[in-house]
């Protein structure tokens, strides 16, 4: 039997799935890492860290492997986008990587719509100036750590800087150089334009590959420090939310997905390059070669459910904080839950707004408090299948993948906030998955990502909407949405407050 393994650098763990040709998930494992938060609004990783966990990972299931590693044939990424990695000339790491869910960097947003021009940033790169893109980050180091960014070589997106220590080569590839603002996202190519107006210079943009292309074989002493094969070859892999697609079988007009990580995301498959959302929703290169795909991002979707555990549930399971949920009535007795914790995306692109519990009454229990925020993370990924229906888009099932698949209420809840039918996957390790079929692909198994698609992906069981859920949902959505409204001042007025 031959294998392929797919590893996920997400923002709470590195997941690596052994898959063989079947399209079996033969073994899973998981090594978290923390976030470092240093203030309000600031989201890092240490890049070795990283590297030393995929390490770890990888090891154990070299150990656990009974059939010969030389039958692992190819191996591929799926990571967390958009986080600044700067290389000196040696390439060295010359700080902490900043990461998709820091907003320090509203001021440098502002100053690339001054400079550029919202319109012709929106021509070029298809997307707004938001504080997650690299650009802005990039232009926060040049401004703030201005003798580290005159060491930098090279700057690298995380999966990339991972796959170069595995195998010694500087690339990016398309999925998540869309996500820098950067990329010229329709002719394919970093845009000389946006650099030169930005003061970027161009020679630190790594070359651009495609996700399924073989960028080498595992160098000596990765090889020897995990137990894999020197033969094993490497494939440049995407972005996580492209990985996230194509794992789920997001290949083709009229399919979405909506994944629940750390962030939250509303995803659907675009053929053309040029359908205009005014800068709504994202709009990025897919892993799939010539394709695209749009997206809204909740930054704190599953992320709102795990600070909540980690607060007032530390030792408790996410299996043991969600029991008895599904006892708890829609609308949690009078009690709404905005996940804003690190600021919003999609639909609301705003650094300063944060969360809030609407309607706390003495009768309320820890587990109103959970129901409240599994809705609140479930309306905010609503909007943006709002905003996909208002231009047109027919939405009725959608695939759902991340650890908020995992739980079979918030999976009807999805079904029911939603109104589409919600489709469980028998891996909701989508990304993951999505990486082991680049490698598939690329390693010549099939001939396309869709025949692969075929074989890998298993659709397990559907949740359809109940009528009497969904109508009340709605009126709750509609309370719902004038939060956000009734708290901006309020948060602007806190912003002194925070640390
Ligand atoms: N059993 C569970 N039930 C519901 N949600 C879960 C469960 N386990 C994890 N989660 C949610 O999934 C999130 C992690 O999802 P994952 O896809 O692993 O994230 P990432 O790729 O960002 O590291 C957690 O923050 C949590 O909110
Ligand atoms: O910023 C985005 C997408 O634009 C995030 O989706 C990141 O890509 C991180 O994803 P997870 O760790 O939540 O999977």
């Amino acid at each position: 039997m031959k294998y392929v393994i797919g590893i996920d650098l997400g923002t709470s763990a590195v997941k690596v799935l052994l898959m063989n040709q079947n399209g079996e998930v033969c073994m899973e494992i998981s090594k978290s890492y923390p976030l470092i938060q240093e203030k309000s609004g600031y989201s890092e990783q240490n890049p070795s860290h990283w590297v030393e966990k995929t390490k770890e990972a990888l090891s154990e299931l070299v150990k656990k492997f009974d059939d010969n590693v030389d039958n692992i044939e190819g191996i591929s990424f799926s990571g967390q986008m958009h986080g600044l990695v700067l290389l000196d000339e040696n390439c060295e790491v010359l700080r902490p990587a900043i990461l998709w869910n820091d907003t320090r960097t509203t001021k440098q947003c502002e100053e690339i719509y001054e400079i550029v021009g919202k319109e012709k940033l929106l021509s070029i790169t298809r997307n707004p100036a938001l504080e997650g893109f690299t650009l802005p980050k990039l232009l926060w180091v040049k401004e703030h750590e201005s003798d580290i960014f005159k060491k930098a070589s090279v700057f690298m997106l995380p999966k990339d800087y991972l796959r170069f220590q595995m195998t010694g080569n500087i690339h990016s590839e398309y999925s998540d150089a869309a996500g820098t603002l950067l990329l010229n996202v329709s002719e394919k190519k970093w845009s000389k334009e946006i650099c030169e107006l930005t003061g970027i210079d161009y020679s630190l943009c790594p070359p651009l590959i495609e996700s399924h292309d073989c960028v080498g074989t595992i160098k000596t002493s990765f090889a020897m420090e995990t137990g894999l094969s020197k033969e094993t070859k490497v494939f440049a892999g995407g972005a996580d939310n492209a990985c996230g697609a194509i794992g789920s079988g997001i290949l083709s007009e009229g399919k979405t997905l909506c994944s629940i990580g750390t962030s939250g995301v509303i995803l659907s498959y675009e053929e053309n390059k040029d359908r205009d959302f005014q800068g709504k929703v994202h709009y990025f290169n897919h892993g799939k070669e010539n394709a695209f795909y749009t997206m809204g991002v909740t930054l704190a979707a599953g992320y709102s459910l795990s600070w909540f555990k980690d607060v007032f549930a530390e030792n408790e399971t996410f299996e043991d904080l969600l029991a008895g949920v599904d006892e708890i009535p829609i609308g949690a007795n009078g009690l709404i839950f905005t996940p804003y914790l690190v600021g919003e995306r999609t639909p609301h692109a705003d650094s300063v707004i944060r969360g809030s519990f609407i309607g706390m009454d003495g009768a309320h229990t820890r587990k109103h408090f959970v129901r409240s925020v599994l809705e609140g993370i479930t309306f905010s990924l609503y909007e943006t299948i709002h905003i996909f229906r208002e231009n047109g888009k027919t939405i009725e099932k959608i695939v759902s993948i991340g650890g908020g698949a995992k739980n079979e209420e918030w999976l009807q809840m999805q079904a029911d906030i939603f109104n589409a039918n919600i489709v469980k996957l028998s891996s909701e390790q989508g990304p993951g998955v999505g990486a082991a079929m680049l490698a598939a692909v690329g390693s010549g198994w099939f001939e396309s990502l869709q025949e692969c698609a075929d074989v890998f992906i298993e659709e397990v069981k559907t949740y359809e909407p109940i009528k009497e859920n969904a109508e009340k949902y709605k009126k709750l959505f509609a309370i719902y949405k004038q939060v956000y409204e009734q708290t901006t001042e309020l948060n602007e007025s806190l912003q002194a407050f925070r640390k």
